[in-house]
């Protein structure tokens, strides 16, 4: 009876599988060499590898000359290199999260300054050489004293001889006071250091006085630098303008150097108090957030200082893992001495309707300005 059964049972193939059984059926007899060439192109094009991305620019660059090929080499490299990758962090990417808006401070400067006509605000640009971009561009300020800060780092300002601002100075510190994320694009030299370190002091002072930094928490604010060498000088400015605030009365603030090649221990005795402001190279700054030593859960001020050297000494990858530890909103500022495509890239995506603030020298080096060099035979 069973066998009887079983005689006339015929199997059910779903549909999709009938065709999949058909097609291999048509493909019986067709050399597997094309198939496989065909499939490799199909792949090639989807996903190309290194290899064959290589041997297509040097197809395209045999008809152009060196300099062209070097700036379209770059070129194309760097979008391979940056397309998805972003600074945000992993919470950030998980829950959707993108901000929109900057973060407003309580900073404002007095009347008759944000009364300033957008006719003579580009005026005063003009007259020191500013170029700006970006929506709603806070009034320049031609003086420290209208930045509104307390007296003692006005008096230490003026004992080291610093009495007007530079052309950096007059525009990036009210972008950053207000609260706004920032581009500077300035020269060595030009006095940027001052631009994100008073901001970050300021906005220090004020976090520490709402709600004050307790044992083992961690800091308001963050400047990443390129060396170790720059992040010491950084630092120092950092101190000396925290040492006169402390002994006028106002709050404690403790300042880190985060830096490599010096003893972990002592750097973690500082964390273990509290601090509120650290200066880092990248390398260590990322050992200590992935052994939880260290967290960004109350940061919310980044400074990336030098950020094309950043880049061209391979900090990219670790910049994204710091970023990724960053729990809420934070201002963003990036100081650049050129705009490549790929600093471009990265402030995209780290920016929140950012301002852009150039005091770039003339014809400094650029990734946009072809440089040529003549030769000429010296006359006797
Ligand atoms: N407004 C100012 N007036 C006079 N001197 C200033 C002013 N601002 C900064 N300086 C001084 O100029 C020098 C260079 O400033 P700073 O280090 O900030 O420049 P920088 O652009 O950061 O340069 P670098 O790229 O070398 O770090 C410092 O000694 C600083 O104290």
């Amino acid at each position: 009876m069973e066998e009887k059964e079983d005689f006339g049972y015929v199997e059910y193939i779903p549909v999709k599988r009938r065709r999949l059984m058909e097609s291999q059926k048509f493909q019986k007899g067709k050399s597997s060499t094309i198939e496989y060439e065909f499939e490799r192109s199909k792949l090639t094009e989807s996903n190309p590898s290194l290899l064959f991305k290589v041997s297509q620019l040097k197809r395209k660059f045999s008809e152009i000359n060196p300099t062209e090929q070097f700036i379209q080499q770059e070129k194309e490299l760097i979008e391979h290199l940056s397309d998805k990758k972003t600074l945000v962090s992993v919470s950030e990417l998980a829950k959707g999260i993108t901000y929109t808006e900057p973060l407003v401070t309580g900073w404002k400067p007095p009347l008759p300054i944000r009364k300033m006509s957008s006719r003579k605000c580009d005026s005063i640009r003009k007259q020191w050489n500013i170029v700006v971009d970006g929506d709603e561009v806070p009034q320049p300020i031609k003086n420290f004293e209208d930045m509104r800060f307390p007296e003692p780092v006005l008096k230490k300002l003026r004992e080291k001889g610093i009495l007007k601002p530079t052309p950096i100075q007059v525009q990036g510190l009210p972008v950053i006071l207000s609260g706004r994320d920032m581009i500077g694009i300035s020269f060595t030299g030009s006095g940027k250091t001052l631009v994100f370190v008073l901001p970050l002091i300021m906005m220090a002072l004020q976090e520490e006085m709402m709600m004050p930094i307790g044992n083992g928490e961690g800091q308001f604010g963050l400047v990443i630098c390129p060396s170790r060498e720059l992040a010491k000088q950084t630092y120092e400015v950092v101190e000396q303008f925290l040492m006169p605030l402390k002994e006028n009365g106002y709050p404690e603030l403790r300042p880190l150097l985060c830096i490599g090649g010096v003893d972990i221990r002592s750097q973690l005795e500082v964390v273990k108090k509290g601090v509120h402001i650290v200066v880092a190279t990248p390398g260590r700054l990322k050992d200590l957030l992935s052994k939880k030593m260290m967290n960004l859960d109350n940061c919310r001020y980044v400074t990336l200082d030098e950020a094309d050297r950043l880049v061209d000494l391979g900090f990219e990858d670790d910049i994204r893992v710091i970023f990724s530890h960053f729990k809420a909103q934070r201002q963003s500022l990036l100081f650049s001495a050129t705009m490549p495509t790929k600093i471009q890239n990265l402030a995209t995506s780290a920016l929140v309707k950012p301002v852009m603030v150039n005091v770039g020298r003339a014809g400094a080096a650029n990734l946009d300005v072809i440089q040529e060099v003549e030769y000429v035979k010296q006359e006797a």
